[in-house]
Formats: C-alpha cells, sequence, structure tokens
C-alpha cells in the first residue's frame, strides 16, 4: 500500500454542499480545485468520477468506536469495524480500550494501531485505558502509551466510570504533559446498581430498575470541577441527557476546557422503545425521553455538545438475543451514523453541511490532537474526504452491515443520505457504496454463530 495512488478527479461535487465544482486529488492531497482542476498536469490519468449532486466532506472522524479486538474477535475485528467506518464515510476511528486484554499498555495500544494501519482503510487510533485493567484501582501507564508509536492522546475506561475523584484528578493531571484528554464515560455507580433502563416513567411502568439522569449530570459537574482545578482538559463520552447539556454549558461559559459528544441514537431513540423488551435497545447510558432527545439536538447545534460519536458498539448475537437483564448493552453505529444525523439535525434546519463537517470531523479530529484528518476541503490538505449522495434512502438491513455484528437499533427503517465514495489519503476506500482494495481479513461477512 506505499504505492502512490492513482489521481481522482471528481466532477461536479459540491464541498459542504456548496457551489459544485471539480476536485483533483494526487500523491494523497487535494491539489486542485476548481473549474481548472481537470487541466492540472497531476490530473493525467486521473480516475473520472462524476460527484454531480453529491456532498463533499472531510473524512469522518469517529472519536469512540468498539473494534473488539483483541480479544471478542466473534463480535468485531479491526478489520470488519473499519470496514463498517470506510463504508460509514470515516477515514479515522478511535478505539476504546475495553478488550481484552485492556489496551492498558504500550503493547497493546502497538498492536491495535498496527492491525488498522496493515488493514488500511481508516486510520486506528487507539485509546489508552486511564486504569490498569480498567479496575479504578490504580492508573495505568499513560506516559509510556502516549510516547508509543501510537502516540495515545485520548484515555478512557470507557464501560466504567473513572468514579473514585482521587484516580481521577491524577489522571486529568498526568496527561497535561503530553497535552491529552480524559474521555470519561459519566455514570456514578452507585446510582445505578442493577440499573436496566432510563429511570422515568416508562421504567416505572415496566418494573425495570432505572437509570437516574443524575447518575450521569452529578459525575460530568464533579469532572468539570477538578479540571478546573488542575487545569486539564476533559471530554464528556455519550452525554445523554437535558441536565447534562446544563451543565457542560454552565462549566463551558466560566472557561472550563470540557468537550461533549452525542450519539446518534440519543439524537432520535428513547426510552419507550424498551416496551418490547427487545435488547437491542438497550445501551448505555440508556435511551431517555423526548425532552432529552430535543436538549441533546438543541446542544449539538448551538456548539455546547462538540460532536456526534457512534460508541459504535458490536454485541455478538448470544449477547444481545436474551432476556433483557442479561443482555450486554450497547448497538452498532458507523454505518448509519451520517444518515441519523442527516434526519435529526440537517432535515430540521439545526445544522447544514459545514455544521456537519464540523461536528463529524473537524472537532473530533482536534478533540482527539489527530493531525491529518479534520482538515478544510482546500488545496494543499490531505485528502481524507467523504462524498455523500444527500437525496438518497436506503433501509438499513444489520444482517448487510460490514460489521461481524448485527446489533443496529435502526433495522428495517429507511434513513436519507448514502456514503458514496470515502478516500483516505487520496486513495478510495469505498467506490459507488461499495468497499475497494483492502484484505479486511477472513471473517468479513461471516457473523454470528
Ligand atoms: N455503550 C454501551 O452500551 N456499551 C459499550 C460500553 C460503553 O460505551 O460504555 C460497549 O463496550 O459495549
Ligand atoms: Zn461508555
Ligand atoms: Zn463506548
Amino acid at each position: 500500500m506505499t504505492d502512490r495512488p492513482v489521481p481522482v478527479l471528481l466532477r461536479h461535487a459540491a464541498p459542504y454542499g456548496e457551489e459544485p465544482t471539480d476536485v483533483l486529488l494526487a500523491d494523497g492531497v487535494i491539489v486542485a480545485l476548481g473549474a481548472d482542476a481537470a487541466a492540472h498536469p497531476a490530473a493525467a490519468g486521473a480516475q473520472e468520477i462524476d460527484a454531480t449532486g453529491r456532498v463533499l466532506l472531510p473524512g469522518l472522524v469517529d472519536l469512540h468506536t468498539h473494534l473488539r479486538e483483541p480479544g471478542r474477535e466473534d463480535a468485531e475485528t479491526v478489520g470488519t469495524g473499519s470496514a463498517a467506518a470506510a463504508l460509514g464515510g470515516y477515514t479515522a476511528v478511535f478505539a476504546m480500550p475495553n478488550t481484552d486484554p485492556v489496551a492498558d499498555t504500550a503493547g497493546v495500544v502497538e498492536q491495535v494501531f498496527r492491525l488498522g494501519q496493515d488493514i488500511g482503510l481508516v486510520d486506528v487510533l487507539p485509546i489508552g485505558a486511564v486504569t490498569v485493567g480498567r479496575k479504578g484501582e490504580r492508573l495505568a501507564e499513560l506516559g509510556a502509551m502516549a510516547t508509543s508509536v501510537a502516540a495515545v492522546r485520548v484515555f478512557s475506561d470507557d464501560g466504567d466510570c473513572v468514579s473514585d475523584p482521587m484516580l481521577m484528578r491524577r489522571a486529568l493531571e498526568y496527561v497535561k504533559a503530553f497535552d491529552g484528554v480524559v474521555a470519561q464515560h459519566a455514570q456514578e455507580p452507585r446510582l445505578t446498581v442493577g440499573a436496566q433502563m432510563h429511570e422515568g416513567a416508562v421504567s416505572a411502568r415496566l418494573g425495570l430498575t432505572g437509570w437516574p439522569a443524575v447518575a450521569e449530570e452529578a459525575i460530568i459537574a464533579r469532572d468539570c470541577l477538578l479540571t478546573d482545578h488542575v487545569d486539564s482538559r476533559l471530554h464528556v463520552c455519550h452525554l445523554s441527557t437535558a441536565g447534562s447539556v446544563d451543565v457542560v454549558a454552565a462549566a463551558k461559559a466560566r472557561g472550563t476546557a470540557v468537550t461533549a459528544e452525542v450519539t446518534p441514537h440519543h439524537l432520535v431513540l428513547t426510552d419507550e422503545l424498551a416496551v418490547g423488551y427487545d435488547p437491542v435497545f438497550k445501551v448505555n447510558p440508556p435511551l431517555r425521553t423526548d425532552a432529552d432527545v430535543a436538549a441533546v439536538r438543541a446542544g449539538l447545534a448551538d456548539g455546547t455538545i462538540d460532536i456526534v460519536a457512534t460508541d459504535h458498539a458490536p454485541h455478538a448475537q448470544q449477547d444481545k438475543e436474551c432476556e433483557w437483564d442479561q443482555a450486554s448493552p450497547g448497538m452498532l453505529g458507523l454505518q448509519t451514523a451520517l444518515s441519523v444525523v442527516l434526519e435529526t439535525m440537517v432535515r430540521t434546519g439545526l445544522l447544514d453541511w459545514r455544521g456537519v463537517a464540523r461536528v463529524m470531523s473537524e472537532n473530533p479530529a482536534r478533540i482527539g490532537r489527530l493531525a491529518g484528518h479534520g482538515r478544510p476541503v482546500a488545496v494543499g490538505e490531505p485528502a481524507n474526504l467523504t462524498l455523500v449522495d444527500p437525496d438518497a434512502t436506503w433501509v438499513v438491513r444489520g444482517s448487510e452491515l460490514a460489521s461481524r455484528s448485527a446489533n443496529t437499533p435502526f433495522e428495517g427503517r429507511e434513513l436519507p443520505g448514502r456514503v458514496v465514495a470515502t478516500f483516505l489519503r487520496g486513495r478510495p476506500t469505498v467506490l459507488d457504496g461499495q468497499l475497494v482494495g483492502a484484505d479486511v481479513g477472513a471473517g468479513l461477512g461471516t457473523r454470528g454463530e
């Protein structure tokens, strides 16, 4: 994969959905943009793609993906997850460390990083665990992960909260040395013992143990105060409640270096979906209420919430098709995220395409300190790009997704917007909505047991 990519000439592509123009990609960068791009010397022998009616965006960046390798390759691998990411329009994903073994050493993060490079469909950036084994007892070797070839900048015990305030303080202090960030899974464990779904009218009706909004909001508030105290940087994972939006807005107003993400599913789905007891709708944090959905959409529109992150959480069939209380929480997200954002934020007038680029590419790259991604569509910039047909619709079928698991909460749903092509450093990873030119391993296409 070190040979030079064939130049690509995109005809009549619309950067950010604005004026259509020609865009020439060569040697991994955007070399020309405009009516004279075809006449550029580097256009000789270029592959031409008719992009009429298509929106050109910077390649999407997911700050929160679960790739399950090492340890649960029956649910996902770096290969199948990379394929899902490329098909979803992503050029980079940050991989959560709740694997087996946990990504809490330089050795494991380097292994994941190299797997991603070998597959070559997206850049895979490992997230390092905050604590050894994610046990919440003592800090992992954050510095060794930061200085490894994986150059880790994001640290998280995701799946669990760093609930001990002293450990959280130490982590926030430690990551300052290399401009890192602690990404917190905000869940006060004492307030969520045995929790099965959002605590509210629906949980009362169903008789399921509730996960109250305050369990999230209390941790976010505490961590913002700790972040101020040690003058560090905090990222809030999968923010899900109206109250959390208020807490982050207040912290930002007084200058806290906090950023926050919302998942696509929290932008559209609610706790009412639990009534059928179908564990495909079980997720952590849980689906909330209509009022929360409205608040997180408004928070994303006004910048209180910085990014959309998928929290792509593949689970094997036996871990999802069982009793609700036994099921693993989590949902697929990589191949549906852009469509959900189009439906909930663009079609509603809350964001334009520049806004989509901001929350799905520019801001996540900036928060993760990832160079070369999240850059503007402009001459001289790396050709990490995604081309979207905004008028197409498609019906989601879990069995047809590239992920090795099928636990999409959008099964059978018609969604707007289709990723037509994705380019990683000028090389197509997806063309005509299909994967190109990569060996994602023997597992792709064989799912479940
Ligand atoms: N979101 C989830 O419901 N599950 C995630 C863990 C997490 O993001 O907390 C997983 O790893 O499956
Ligand atoms: Zn989490
Ligand atoms: Zn997660």
